[in-house]
């Protein structure tokens, strides 16, 4: 019998020994060397430090603890990237370690998180994705193909912006009420072939109020996701409020979706001579091998509703943050009205193909997004593994903020870091396309954003356009000596808080 007991106790010990190393090596990592970072509270960690601006509360950081900072977010271990150089060693060397989102219960309402590009995890399913964005809803040709709506979109909202003034006493304006409706058009006829709204009329259009409700939530703070366990009360109401403006945005869209299956259907397989984001995902066939053979309902739904949550607001609040910058520096406005002038003329509307004959417009877009990058903290990140970076033990799942705004002010990255002066992106090779890490509003990486071919194109169409049909002056209280107020409102993007009031003019008038 004792041979038997014997061999039993070896048997355990075999079994459990190569466990309780993995333990021991788990905790040992979890216990080593994570990067500096401010004490927090017990429990709730170190969620007072990002106050109201998270971005610009953790750009702070930077001076007491250095280029990598380390937070608690309750449960949530948070990493936060604060130079240029942690930046490229994040995006060059660690980019697959990194490649996971991080979500939160906002992000699972409606299943959402699994079939979005934005927050989905590094899968076949979401490289098939970024792949036809690459190839076939953001490649040049679709670009060229698409000219024409994209110009519509931009002289509607010129014509909105006329009528109003000539209604209004006063002739002011506030420039985001005319921009956001132009783009939120120009997405619905780039993917839908439809105009979904004008300006004061239609602004609560339901599909909008929707979308909106469900960004809100998306980008407030939630205790569910601080106490997971609470999860279940719901404490602040934004599971249910998602549940409810998501599941209408979804049934708006996956409306659309159906009818236009049936318009194929009438069709028969005839060709249409323009296709749309929709009929592009539609027409998808995959090999069922590394990629699905069709994409399902919803699938296609949450891809229609990712581009207009990551398009929308991210382009208006572009354009309002150049339209303020370039009041408040009569000089550079001068030298893009005169470039345009040059090389558009006096009396013509400017067009698309005038885009790369314009630097001095471009580099006022690249210098307006290197001081307000409308995404400050890209979207986080997720460790995919344990990972080594900068020699610290980073663990796996910690989320990971890479802070693109402060990077863009960083004074050891820009001189005169906080001037707006387009002039530096004249004669320089740098650029956002994410291989200048001192210059990242697109982000870089695996993930860097799927629409920068798009807004490329549109964001010096809409600003030019704005700025060559319109002589633009800032309202009396503004340019009467009252400071501008140049703090952000923190939504899905970082939009300006007071929105922007101008004066425009009608050039020929
Ligand atoms: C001013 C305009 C825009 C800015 C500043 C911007 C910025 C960004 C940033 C910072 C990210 C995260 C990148 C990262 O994590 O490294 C992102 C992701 C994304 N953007 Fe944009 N974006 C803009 C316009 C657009 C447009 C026009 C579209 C589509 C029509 C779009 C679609 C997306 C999508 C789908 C993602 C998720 C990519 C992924 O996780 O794989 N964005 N964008």
């Amino acid at each position: 019998m004792e041979w038997m007991w014997n061999y039993v106790l070896w048997s355990i010990l075999i079994t459990l020994m190569p466990l309780a190393w993995h333990l021991r090596r788990k905790n040992s990592y979890r216990r080593s060397k994570l990067p500096p970072g401010p004490r927090g509270w017990p429990v709730i960690g170190n969620i007072f430090d990002l106050g109201a601006s998270p971005h610009r509360s953790l750009a702070a950081l930077k001076q007491k603890y250095g280029p990598v900072v380390w937070l608690n977010l309750g449960p949530v271990k948070t990493m936060v990237i604060l130079s240029a150089s942690a930046a490229e060693e994040f995006f060059k060397n660690h980019d697959l370690s990194f490649v996971d989102r991080f979500n939160n219960d906002i992000t699972r309402s409606h299943d959402y998180y699994k079939s979005s590009i934005a927050l989905g995890a590094y899968s076949p399913y979401w490289r098939t994705m970024r792949r036809i964005c690459n190839k076939e809803v953001f490649s040049n040709k679709r670009s060229n193909e698409t000219v024409l709506v994209k110009k519509k979109c931009v002289d509607e909202m010129l014509k909105w912006i006329e009528k109003e003034v000539e209604e209004s006493a006063s002739g002011e304006i506030e420039v985001i009420e005319f921009v956001f409706p132009a783009i939120f058009n120009m997405i619905g006829n780039l993917t839908l072939s439809r105009d979904l709204m004008s300006p004061k009329s239609e602004m609560a259009s339901e599909f909008y109020t929707a979308l909106s409700g469900f960004s809100e939530c998306v980008t407030s703070p939630n205790i569910s996701d601080l106490f997971p366990w609470l999860g279940w009360l719901d404490l602040q109401g934004l599971r249910a409020r998602t549940d409810r403006d998501l599941g209408k945005a979804i049934k708006i869209i996956s409306g659309f979706v159906d009818d236009r299956v049936k318009q194929r259907q009438h069709r028969e397989g005839k060709a249409t001579d323009h296709k749309d984001f929709l009929d592009v995902v539609l027409d998808f066939e995959g090999t069922a091998k590394d990629e699905p053979e069709i994409l399902s309902h919803h699938q296609i739904t949450i891809f229609l509703l990712d581009i207009f949550v990551a398009a929308t607001d991210t382009i208006s609040a572009t354009i309002e943050w150049a339209m303020c910058e370039l009041l408040r520096n009569p000089e550079s406005l001068k030298k893009i009205k005169a470039e345009l002038g040059r090389v558009v003329g006096a009396n013509k509307e400017l067009e698309e193909s005038d885009i790369n004959n314009l630097p001095y417009l471009q580099a006022s877009v690249e210098e307006s997004l290197r001081l307000h990058a409308s995404i400050p903290l890209l979207l986080p990140r997720k460790a995919v593994q344990d990972t080594t970076f900068m020699g610290y033990n980073i663990p796996k799942n910690t989320q990971v903020f890479v802070n693109a705004w402060a990077i863009g002010r960083d004074e050891e990255s820009w001189e005169d870091a906080l001037s707006f002066k387009p002039e530096r992106f004249l004669e320089s090779s740098i650029g956002y396309k994410g291989q200048s890490f001192k210059f990242i509003p697109f982000g870089a990486g695996r993930r860097i954003c799927p629409g920068l071919p798009l807004a490329h194109r549109v964001l010096p169409l809409i600003l030019g356009s704005l700025l060559h049909h319109f002589d633009w002056k800032l309202c009396d209280s503004v340019s009467g000596g009252i400071k501008m107020d140049m703090r952000e409102a923190m939504g899905v993007s970082a939009r300006k808080l007071v929105p922007l009031r101008g004066v425009p003019k009608r050039m020929d008038a």
